[in-house]
């Protein structure tokens, strides 16, 4: 099977639309009020529903309060929780939709913190990101080597981080992963996704 592939930021409507048909399996839809990708729930909601019906719409919050998730879980039909923050493993849980647990990595205690999640709660993968300063979407790669540590223990992992048209194949060649997750690296500006090269991204994801 080939990866999956998770178009991270989505705030348009078209850019939803363009991404499903270009093959993309999921889309992010960032609840994070510090991010450039924030999308309030209304116009979240209307996102959503461009879902097809094998798409997974992933709602990606920092820190946020369990109240503030469950509301938008059930008002924007999320189907899957992205924890992109310091929540410790006994917070991934409670939202009746699988979680993805983000951590960024630095070296190899990231991926030693990062096999505390394995197998807890709702966790049904990891996403492991660049360390850029700030939460996520930065822009940065980190050492893919390190992932073989989880994926050989069969741990579904989304690779991400500084993930771009021109380096996605290597690094699902490198890495093997669950699947591969983009933010900026498709992106005309904050926010704002460049349909050319959401397409090459996904084609390339899935070339292998
Ligand atoms: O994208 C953001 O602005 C963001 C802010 C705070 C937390 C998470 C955020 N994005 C989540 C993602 O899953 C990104 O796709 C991931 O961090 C990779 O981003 P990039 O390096 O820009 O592809």
């Amino acid at each position: 099977m080939s990866v999956r592939v998770k178009i991270c930021g989505v705030t348009r409507p078209e850019d939803a639309r363009a991404a499903w048909d270009a093959g993309a399996d999921a889309l992010g839809l960032n609840f994070y009020p510090r991010s450039p990708r924030y999308v309030e729930p209304a116009p979240a909601a209307a996102l959503a529903k461009t879902r097809p019906a094998l798409g997974a719409v992933v709602g990606v919050f920092v820190n946020e309060t369990p109240v503030t998730i469950l509301a938008r879980v059930r008002e924007c039909g999320l189907t899957a929780v992205q924890l992109h923050g310091d929540e410790p493993p006994e917070a991934c849980t409670g939202y009746g939709v699988p979680i993805i647990k983000a951590l960024r990595v630095r070296g190899e205690e990231d991926v030693e913190r990062a096999r505390t999640y394995v197998g807890v709660g709702d966790v049904a993968a990891l996403l492991l990101d660049g360390a850029a300063p700030g939460y996520g979407g930065g822009g940065v790669t980190f050492d893919w080597s390190l992932v073989a540590r989880l994926t050989d223990a069969g741990v579904s992992v989304l690779v991400a981080g500084g993930l771009t048209p021109g380096n996605v194949a290597e690094a699902v060649r490198a890495t093997r992963p669950y699947g591969v997750d983009v933010a900026s690296g498709v992106e005309s500006r904050p926010g704002i996704k460049d349909v050319d090269a959401v397409r090459t991204f996904i084609r390339a994801a899935k070339a292998l």
